[in-house]
């Protein structure tokens, strides 16, 4: 069915493609100046998210934007949404290269998802990668015997195996690194298989982020830092926030945000499932939130069952934290039972006392996020 139009209606229209055409024009020119900066930035080696300049940046806009009369949220997203674009095109210019006496780079996995990432940024950042995927070990001992370092980035149920068995024989300067979700377990593997230089990361981002800029990387040291910091620098570089932990305090923080998290993920999804929900009647009816939550749990089966059966599996401590959990829920839906609503209530104000100001930080968070959800629908 045809939308209803007026003559006057078309006019304004028309005007409003005109403005948006000029939109465009400016939107070019942002984005070229942008390269610009690119190409300076990638020569000078800074990095490709500025904090500083963002923040000062955004808060001019804000104040520039409040008095012409315009929301200082609007200027804010839109400024926001460009920067993104930025830094995925700083991307296509390359990066610097902070080491440039290494040798080679061998990613053992490199031809998964995490090792394709890695090998792209090591790639745009001037280094020779080489990939060694499981059917490459003839050519093991010629490659290893150039490599500058060695990434480890394949399934975590055979990782320290593979180090153990594979690679106890790197030429004794090279950097040996990995990529593993768990930390203590590699980290451990890779200091007894070699005595050189020993690095543990955990990139908190999946293979599908556009850029590196904002996303973090846990940084677990292993051996002779002043051998790898050049690797730190290259991250950062890259856009990427490093954040030190030791191996097991690592670990024990993934067993809530990430073993418990995507078991509650897998079991709401397995309920969806075994009561055969109609997904389509679901998002008719969704409010954004709900669509947010949908997003998220449906986005976990889009990716690799054994990724996180892995991650779930390898951390046997984490059964604890999901037993604590199971337990909460039982003692929750007993109070549903009983229909004891006071009781609920004092609990919810507990644990609204026990978030305290991130309560309403995280509601003026999701406020943004839910907007954009909701810009999202099409009909
Ligand atoms: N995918 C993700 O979102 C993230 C993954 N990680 C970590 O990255 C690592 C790899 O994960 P993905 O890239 O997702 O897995 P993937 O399954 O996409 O890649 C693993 C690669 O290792 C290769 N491989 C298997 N056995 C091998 C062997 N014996 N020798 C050499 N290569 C072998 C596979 O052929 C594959 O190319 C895991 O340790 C995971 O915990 C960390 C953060 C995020
Ligand atoms: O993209 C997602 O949904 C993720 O959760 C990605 C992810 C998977 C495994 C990790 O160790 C870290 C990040």
């Amino acid at each position: 069915m045809n939308e209803k139009t007026t003559a006057e209606l078309e006019h304004l229209r028309g005007l409003i493609d005109g403005v948006d055409q000029q939109l465009l024009h400016l939107l070019r020119k942002r984005l070229d100046l942008v390269a610009q900066v690119g190409t300076v930035k990638h020569g000078a080696g800074l990095p490709i998210y500025a904090p500083q300049r963002e923040a000062a940046m955004l808060a001019k806009r804000r104040e520039e934007a409040k008095n012409m009369g315009i929301a200082p949220q609007l200027i804010e997203d839109i400024l926001r949404r460009l920067m993104r674009e930025s830094y995925l095109n700083e991307k296509d210019v390359g990066f610097k290269q902070v080491k440039k006496d290494l040798g080679s780079v061998v990613i053992v996995g490199g031809k998964g998802q995490l090792g394709g990432l890695f090998s792209q940024m090591l790639t745009l950042s001037g280094y020779q990668v080489e990939l060694l995927d499981k059917d490459d070990w003839q050519q093991a001992d010629s490659l290893f015997s150039n490599a500058g370092m060695v990434l480890v980035t394949v399934p975590i149920a055979i990782t320290c195996e593979l180090i153990r068995e594979k690679l106890s024989q790197l030429p004794a300067d090279c950097i040996l690194a990995d990529l593993t979700s768990i930390k203590t377990e590699p980290v451990n593997a890779m200091l007894e298989a070699h005595s050189g230089p020993v690095v543990g990361f955990h990139p908190m981002f999946g293979p599908d982020v556009g850029s590196l800029a904002k996303q973090v990387v846990v940084v677990c040291h292993g051996r002779e830092p002043d051998k790898y910091q050049w690797l730190l620098e290259q991250i950062a570089i890259w856009g990427a926030r490093i954040v030190e932990a030791e191996p097991e305090r690592h670990d024990s923080a993934m067993q809530l945000v990430q073993a418990m998290r995507h078991f509650s993920t897998f079991v709401y999804g397995l309920n969806l499932c075994k009561e055969e929900a109609d997904i389509d009647t679901l998002l008719q009816f969704s409010s954004p939130i709900y669509r947010l939550e949908l997003a998220m749990v449906g986005r976990l089966f889009a990716q690799s069952p054994e990724l996180y059966a892995d991650i779930i599996f390898a951390q046997q401590d984490s059964q604890h934290a999901i037993g604590d959990y199971l337990d909460n829920y039982r003692e929750a839906l007993e109070l549903l039972k009983r229909g004891d609503r006071d009781e609920f209530i004092k609990q919810f104000q507990t644990v609204a006392k026990w978030f305290g100001d991130f309560a309403p930080q995280f509601q003026r968070e999701s406020r943004i996020m839910l907007q954009s959800v909701n810009d999202m629908k099409t009909n």
